[in-house]
């Protein structure tokens, strides 16, 4: 019997991963996920954008619009901020996988982490000064990023124990 030829990517595999945690995001507008490999290509970190630990997602606002206390931003943890807390100690050249490119503050803790690569699926916020500052941030500290062009664009799950 011949090898499946279907079999994901590695890029396909640790993005998948990646958008999966961001399923366990309660934010109703944005769901981002990130994953985080060594150089081994094993997974030393996981997570995505939620309240932090202790702070009831019934108590803080989900809303994007009003005065500042009113929306999400000032409270809301991000996922590549989340996956490097939930990591292990040491990311030195590790690779960071994210649903969305990372802001102007998640850039700062990807460069002192010492990940050395972004690989992301949407830029929907360039040209924001966020999103410019981030760019700038990385560029002058050399961490590249790249753009997953992936060859599905969808990974299908299934939890039917008869599909094993
Ligand atoms: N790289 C990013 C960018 C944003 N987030 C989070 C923060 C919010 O929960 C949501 C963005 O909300 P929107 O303004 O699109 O309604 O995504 C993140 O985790 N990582
Ligand atoms: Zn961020």
């Amino acid at each position: 019997m011949n090898k499946r030829e279907d079999y994901l990517s590695w890029d396909e595999y640790f993005m998948g991963i990646a958008v999966l945690s961001g399923q366990r995001s309660k934010d109703p507008s944005t769901q981002v996920g990130a994953c985080i490999i060594n150089e081994d290509k094993k997974i030393v970190g996981a997570g995505y954008n939620g309240f932090p630990k202790g702070c009831s997602d019934e108590e803080f606002p989900w809303g994007r619009e009003g005065g500042f206390l009113e929306t999400k931003y000032p409270f809301v943890m991000h996922a590549e901020q989340n996956a490097i807390l939930n990591s292990i100690k040491n990311l030195k050249n590790c690779t960071i996988y994210v649903g969305l490119f990372p802001c102007h503050e998640c850039a700062k803790s990807i460069i002192q982490s010492g990940i050395k690569k972004i690989v992301y699926l949407s830029d929907k916020y360039n040209g924001t000064d966020s999103n410019r500052a981030s760019k700038m941030l990385l560029d002058s500290a050399g961490v590249k990023y790249t753009k997953l062009i992936p060859r599905k664009m969808e990974i299908c799950i299934s939890l039917d124990e008869n599909l094993i």
